[in-house]
């Protein structure tokens, strides 16, 4: 007898959605009625699904999300933890601040990670990072030191890691999850992590309750037009802007270059970071770039 059911989506794979309910994992279709609104279930909904007995079902509906990335494909994010590391590679601060602006467009709390502390002491990221008023951790997978700082952020909420690549997010979700490193290792193996393979994003459920996204081929997070940030919205995207930009002699001011702007003079100041600044120009300008772009 069939039975509507609660759950979670943990992974999807060709039309197959592994959905987590309270007393165990259905595999289910999804309805065409999807695939007809243009919407793909992902990993991170919550669903209502029809349950057969026999373990298999068919997802029927999908709770309204809270917040959604299409690279990686994962809905209800609690937080992104964006790793930097010290050296090897070196820090790329546009490119951070462009994840960290990503995620707070979408409601998604962003936590750097600065990794490699064995190498480089990380004490002016964290200085820039924590005056922003970001949470931010320094570990090195190499001593061990900061990772159980790391950890005790993930229970009880979902969890992706992003970062370049080489920066160390496996070594260290595997010096945190000895479980994960054997499920990780299994879907190294059977999917890769090379361009031409099958992506999927993988809910894994933490001992002590939450997930953690793994996202095998994804190593930093990439906006799609549709989920790109509007220009309006990208002062909001630098939450350390937020006591200046009512008091800006314009009130269409861009906060990049206009006379009387209070948020170039905070950071004339020092009360913003430089190198914060110097991002939300960047992506400004790109913004601009796109426009034209676009017109075309
Ligand atoms: N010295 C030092 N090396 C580290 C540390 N963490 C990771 N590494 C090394 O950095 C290299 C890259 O680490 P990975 O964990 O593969 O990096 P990743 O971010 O998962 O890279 P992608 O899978 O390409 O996205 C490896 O050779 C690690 O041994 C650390 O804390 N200190
Ligand atoms: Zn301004």
């Amino acid at each position: 007898m069939k039975m509507m059911v609660q759950g979670l989506i943990l992974q999807g794979i060709g039309g197959f959605y592994s959905v987590e309910t309270a007393d165990r994992i259905y595999e289910c279709r999804a309805r065409g009625i999807f695939r007809k609104n243009g919407i793909t279930p992902l990993a991170g909904d919550y669903v209502t699904i029809s349950a057969e007995p026999d373990g298999t079902g068919a997802v029927e509906e999908i709770q309204p999300r809270r917040n959604f990335l299409l690279r990686p494909p994962v809905a209800n994010l609690d937080q992104l933890v964006i790793v930097v590391s010290a050296c090897d590679p070196s820090p790329n601060l546009l490119n951070t601040d462009r994840e960290i602006a990503a995620a707070v467009d979408k409601g998604i709390e962003p936590v750097l990670v600065f990794s490699k502390t064995d190498l480089m002491p990380v004490e002016p990221l964290e200085k820039i990072y924590s005056a922003a008023g970001f949470r931010s951790f320094s570990v090195s997978c190499e001593t061990g030191e900061g990772v159980e700082r790391v950890e005790r952020i993930l229970p009880g909420k979902t969890t992706a890691f992003t970062g370049n690549s080489g920066v160390g997010k496996s070594t260290l979700l595997n010096s945190m999850f000895h479980d994960l490193n054997l499920q990780t290792g299994e879907i190294s193996r059977k999917l890769g992590r090379g361009r031409h393979t099958t992506r999927k994003v993988q809910l894994l459920k933490l001992e002590d309750g939450g997930y953690v996204a793994d996202t095998p081929g994804f190593s930093s997070i990439t906006l799609e037009k549709s989920d790109r940030i509007s220009k309006e919205n990208l002062p909001f995207c630098f939450p350390e802007f937020a006591p200046y930009l009512n008091q800006c002699r314009f009130s269409s001011c861009s906060h990049t270059c206009e006379k009387g702007c209070a948020v170039l003079q905070a950071t004339r100041d020092g009360k913003i970071s430089k190198t914060r600044h110097e991002s939300y120009v960047a992506m400004y300008q790109e913004m601009d770039g796109i426009r034209e772009w676009d017109k075309k």
